[in-house]
């Protein structure tokens, strides 16, 4: 149900549990429909960091709740979104933290602007693996706000000691051991992560490129640590780096190391996709990492996400379009946008359920 949720004034409908067409014009609210669903199950949206703009213009709050079934119980899930903040409900209890609300829905988007994961900036590759693991973690999205937090007041800190505001630097001691245990625990869990996306990832992309190409994935810390660290290890290895840099982040007044600074790499038959990786081996890794989070997801909490893709379909070649909707037949509900099927010949989006998307209104088609 969508109330005041941009185009969408008033809006209730029942999905199939299996492939949803939605079928329309430009600028009719397609993208917003499949925008709604991720902002119920993530609570943000994944094109705008602004949540006022999800509000329909001259209202006060934007409302989406949605009921799903996991491992055969039903959740429903509503998330108020007002000028001043957002309240989730689970099951009709207010949620106190977002952390405990988010992983109750699990979804994976893929848009065309994903096909840029590869050749985007390293925010980019950033934020999706933390928007990942947090659906799986709600410990990882709790760590990744006190990093956030304690690297904030740490900055403030240094800004301070680099102004000469302040000489005392027992505080900036005392932060420092705080963000390098909260650092660590972050990245201890986004390599194991990554150790398990490209577990997935390897085989699918092997299968896309007809056993031509293999991929691995390589994440690129700012620190030196390794996969065969263990936490303790690691916090000492992240305390270490601070006291060498320590005069240079007073100099620059900030954070120059942590999570926050880190990368992925990709790479194909051994050469970096990012450098010298053609647009198809791009496209093809980036699709093969939306895929193996399927099986990712799916191997962590035993039920399949929602998969949204979104205006993606005509973006990809006969070849991969196939690759993709044989993998979710039949097992993975599905949400996809698009302005006609025409041309797409695939037997999953056949025995489609088709909506028809109209200036904010959003019906069954018979
Ligand atoms: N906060 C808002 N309040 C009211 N309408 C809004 C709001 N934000 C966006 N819109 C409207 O929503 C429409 C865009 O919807 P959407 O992005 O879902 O289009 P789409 O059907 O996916 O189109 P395309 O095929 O071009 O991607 C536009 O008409 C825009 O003016």
């Amino acid at each position: 149900m969508l109330k005041n949720y941009r185009n969408y004034e008033e809006l209730s409908i029942q999905f199939e549990n299996k492939v949803n067409v939605i079928l329309g014009e430009n600028a009719q609210g397609k993208t917003n429909v499949m925008e709604s669903i991720y902002v119920l199950a993530m609570a943000k949206s994944h094109r705008t960091s602004n949540d006022k703009e999800l509000i329909r213009w001259d209202k006060e709050y934007a409302k989406i709740e949605g009921s799903i079934k996991k491992h055969n119980r039903s959740t429903s899930l509503q998330l108020v979104i007002a000028k001043k903040g957002k309240k989730a409900k689970l099951n009709f209890i207010e949620q106190e933290r977002l952390s405990q609300y988010i992983g109750a829905m699990n979804v994976i988007m893929f848009a065309p602007e994903d096909l840029n994961l590869v050749k985007g900036s390293p925010q980019v590759r950033r934020r999706f693996i933390d928007m990942e693991i947090g659906q799986v973690s709600a410990v990882y999205l709790h760590d990744l706000s006190r990093y956030q937090k304690i690297m904030q007041q740490r900055n403030h800190y240094l800004k301070m000691l680099q102004m000469k505001k302040q000489s005392d630097k027992t505080m900036l001691d005392v932060l420092t051991a705080q963000l390098s245990e909260a650092a660590a625990k972050i990245i201890h869990r986004r390599l194991h992560f990554i150790e398990e996306l490209q577990k997935w990832a390897k085989p699918i992309h092997s299968g896309i490129s007809r056993g031509l190409e293999t991929l691995s994935i390589k994440y690129k810390p700012s620190v030196d640590v390794s996969e065969d660290h263990d936490l303790t290890k690691m916090i000492e290895v992240y305390e270490e780096k601070f006291a060498n840099i320590k005069d240079k982040e007073i100099e620059r007044g900030t954070t120059l190391a942590g999570p926050h600074r880190d990368d992925l790499l990709f790479y194909v038959n051994n050469h970096d996709v990012q450098t010298y990786g053609s647009q198809g081996q791009q496209r093809t890794t980036a699709l093969s990492l939306k895929l193996a989070e399927i099986d990712l997801i799916h191997s962590e909490i035993g039920e399949y996400p929602i998969l949204l893709l979104d205006d993606v379909l005509s973006e990809l070649d006969d070849y991969r379009q196939s690759h993709l909707l044989n993998t979710i037949q039949g097992k993975v509900q599905t949400f996809v946008t698009t302005t006609s099927v025409e041309g797409i010949d695939h037997q999953t989006l056949k025995e489609a359920a088709t909506f028809n998307v109209d200036a904010g209104h959003l019906s069954l088609s018979k």
